[in-house]
């Protein structure tokens, strides 16, 4: 390549680089996969080597890719937060070994492997034993203040373990959401008709990054830590940092190994190749570390990570197959989901036959037509992902794809919202699978807990005509259900009993079950207490409803539409008559003990073993009251870490006694 092409390249690769560092970091967005990405960097790397003089102090191959926001403050890290160097092939880590071994010498040397697990850094600062201090990765010089939403996190120590620790050191590891908790957020996220998350790993860095501390603690973070850092640590190796770490109850990875060559970590790397899916935490390689601090020393760093250490990066797997057909899927919202059903083919040890296209803007951008070859992707995600046409291959023929325009199950024209990507049916009451999916809604665990009513019985129950909407449930008679197939005297017995039984359920699942768009069990749990019975509910107006701590605009707006709908109203009336609870039991708070009974309560900040609705709710438990505001008749304010200084000071002023959480917890006796 001449030095003007070359030139042209760098500067292509540079600008696409920053925008994807951009998005990656700052708003918490993969538009390209890690490994094209990588690949784009490392293309660039190679080029800058040819001509070095072309190489900018600000190129993506020089800069940590992170950057600071302005809605924290500003820390500079005392030791700085470095990349790594990473590779998806086992010659170049052959190649790493022998750097290794070139810069070292004679010696002989060790390796530590970790998992690479995929969150956000961060680097935790303690003096005199305390958690002082948490920061984001920054730009790798500086980064974000962020220790009260660190401070949600419930394995992070604020207090370490044992009173030997140096004057001020820093644990640093990576924030994850784990695999279970994103989940859970996204099946409430779909409940509430909301938009989902990405992956795991977006999640939490949108989350460590948010300003609402109480948020945070909701989201359930966790995080690993996999270094000891400091200045004159009584510690020679990587792995006594760990031990150390160990014993001052951080929460560390037990997957770690000591390797005494290079061929034991790649023993380790194919052992964890498929064991890793495995893990609560999606990862998406190994780190393989020089063990000894000396050599460490020894090796030094680049500008941008260092020389002792590599990531060993898991490729996904990819393949190529043949679209075959598109079908539509349509979900319990009236979603339509267009699904790729493919020509099978073997991926990551499993076949393959589908793949999600989540919505028409998707199948626009992969510019997809029937009968192409495209490229199927597996990665940790259990759906594969169709990442892009083999257009070589397409037949000169073909069509664009046109989206359907009616819904597949009940012929319905498709809707689809100002702005938003997915079509719906908007045949709420007459569509099939809407039917069906508010019905497996209502009998869900936290809804009205009908657990001897499956999908299957469910469809059966449709399709003979039985169950239309979930009050019919209540008019089933014996002969209805024995006539099933499948169903026997005892099976019959157990289902009109769990449906018998679903009418003790307290009014707040109830109001859950009805499937109200945007009201989860959460905002279903807000409103019956605020509201009491479905009565006021019903009659409340959306001026009213908006007045309710946390219920936004969108949500006042469903729960408004949902009442002034006529057949709505009537199947509710057909509920009460069954004996459903429309009303709040205000027993249905447990009562754990009275040490709290006729005080009134203030809450403010972040606890350390409470949400904050956690709690409130625990106060309820121990019989006292929660109040919003400071005043006279308030008699505790548990102040929790980041309080508003004024809050304290008007407590003060007023009298009313401020105690630690700590000291709320003596006082209901849980420590
Ligand atoms: N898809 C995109 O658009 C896009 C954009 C920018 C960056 N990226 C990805 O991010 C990478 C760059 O991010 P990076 O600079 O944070 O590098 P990196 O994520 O590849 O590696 C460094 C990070 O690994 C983490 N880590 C996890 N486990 C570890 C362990 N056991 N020991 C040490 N560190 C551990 C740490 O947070 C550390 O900061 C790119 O290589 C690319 O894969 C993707
Ligand atoms: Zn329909």
């Amino acid at each position: 390549m001449d030095k003007n092409t070359a030139e042209q390249k760098i500067q292509e690769l540079s600008e696409k680089l920053h925008y994807y560092n951009y998005k990656y970091y700052q708003d918490s967005i993969s538009e390209i996969s890690d490994y094209e990405f990588d690949m784009m960097l490392k293309e660039l790397i190679g080029l800058e080597e040819q001509f070095p003089d072309l190489k900018t102090d600000d190129s993506p191959s020089q800069r940590i890719g992170g950057d600071i926001t302005k809605n924290f403050e500003t820390v500079e890290h005392k030791i700085p937060m470095l990349s790594l160097g990473n590779t998806y092939s086992k010659e170049e880590l052959d190649d790493f070994d022998g750097r290794v071994q070139k810069g070292i010498g004679e010696e002989e040397y060790e390796y530590f492997c970790e998992l690479k697990f995929d969150g956000v850094a961060i680097s935790l600062h303690y003096e005199n034993g305390k958690l002082i201090r948490g920061v984001t990765r920054g730009d790798g010089s500086k980064g974000d203040d962020i220790t009260n939403n660190a401070k949600t996190i419930r394995t992070i120590p604020l207090r370490v373990r044992g009173d030997k620790y140096p004057e001020y050191f820093e644990a640093r590891g990576e924030v994850f959401l784990p695999r279970e908790a994103f989940n859970e957020i996204n099946r409430e996220r779909e409940e509430n008709g909301e938009a989902l998350l990405a992956n795991p790993r977006n999640a939490a860095s949108g989350t460590i990054k948010m300003q609402d501390s109480g948020l945070v603690a909701k989201r359930k973070l966790d995080c690993y830590l996999y270094s000891y850092a400091g200045e004159d640590l009584p510690i020679d190796s990587h792995e006594e940092g760990i031990k150390q770490l160990e014993k001052f109850g951080f929460n560390v990875s037990q997957t770690y190994r000591k390797c005494k060559n290079i061929n034991e970590v790649f023993e380790f790397i194919n052992q964890w190749e498929v064991k890793r899916h495995n893990l609560p935490v999606d990862t998406d390689g190994i780190v393989i570390k020089v063990n000894s601090l000396d050599q460490q020393e020894q090796l030094g760093f680049t500008a941008k990570s260092p020389r002792w250490a590599i990531a060993y990066k898991y490729k996904a797997e990819s393949s190529t197959t043949v679209l075959k057909e598109i079908t539509y899927q349509v979900g319990r919202t009236g979603a339509v989901t267009p699904v790729a059903n493919l020509e099978p083919v073997s991926l990551a040890g499993t076949t393959v036959k589908r793949a999600s296209l989540h919505n028409a803007n998707e199948i626009a951008r992969l510019d997809l037509r029937v009968g192409d070859t495209v490229h199927v992707e597996k990665g940790g995600e259990i759906i594969p992902k169709i990442t892009a046409v083999d257009l070589t291959k397409r037949d000169l023929g073909s069509s664009e794809v046109e989206y359907i325009k009616n819904c597949p199950e009940c012929g319905t024209e498709l809707a689809r919202a100002e702005g938003e990507a997915v079509h719906y049916c908007p045949n709420k009451k007459g569509c099939p699978p809407q039917i069906k999916g508010s019905i497996e809604h209502y009998i869900q665990r936290k809804a009205a807990d009908i657990d001897s009513m499956g999908e299957r019985t469910i469809h059966m129950l449709y399709e003979k005509g039985l169950v239309r909407n979930i009050a019919d449930l209540y008019d089933l008679t014996y002969e209805d259900v024995f006539e099933l197939e499948g169903f026997k005297d005892l099976s019959t017995q157990n289902l009109l009993n769990g449906i018998e039984e679903s009418k003790q359920i307290p009014f707040e699942n109830i109001l859950f079950g009805l499937g109200i768009r945007f009201v989860g069990k959460t905002v279903a749990e807000k409103l019956g207490v605020h509201f009491k019975n479905i009565d006021n509910l019903a009659k409340s107006s959306f001026e009213e409803l908006i007045e309710v701590p946390e219920i936004g605009e969108r949500i006042a707006q469903s729960v408004v539409g949902y009442f002034q709908d006529e057949d709505n109203i009537a199947v509710i009336e057909r509920l009460k008559s069954a004996g459903l609870q429309f009303e709040i039991k205000e027993t249905s708070i447990e009562q754990k003990g009275n040490n709290l009974q006729g005080m009134s309560l203030v809450v403010s900040g972040v606890f350390e073993h409470y949400g904050r609705d956690e709690i409130k709710e625990v106060i309820k438990q121990y019989g006292g009251k929660v109040v919003s505001a400071i005043s006279g008749k308030v008699d505790i304010l548990v102040a929790g870490e980041n309080m508003g200084p004024s809050k304290r000071q008007k407590a003060e002023k007023m009298g009313v006694k401020i105690i630690n959480e700590v000291e709320f917890r003596s006082l209901i006796k849980e420590n």
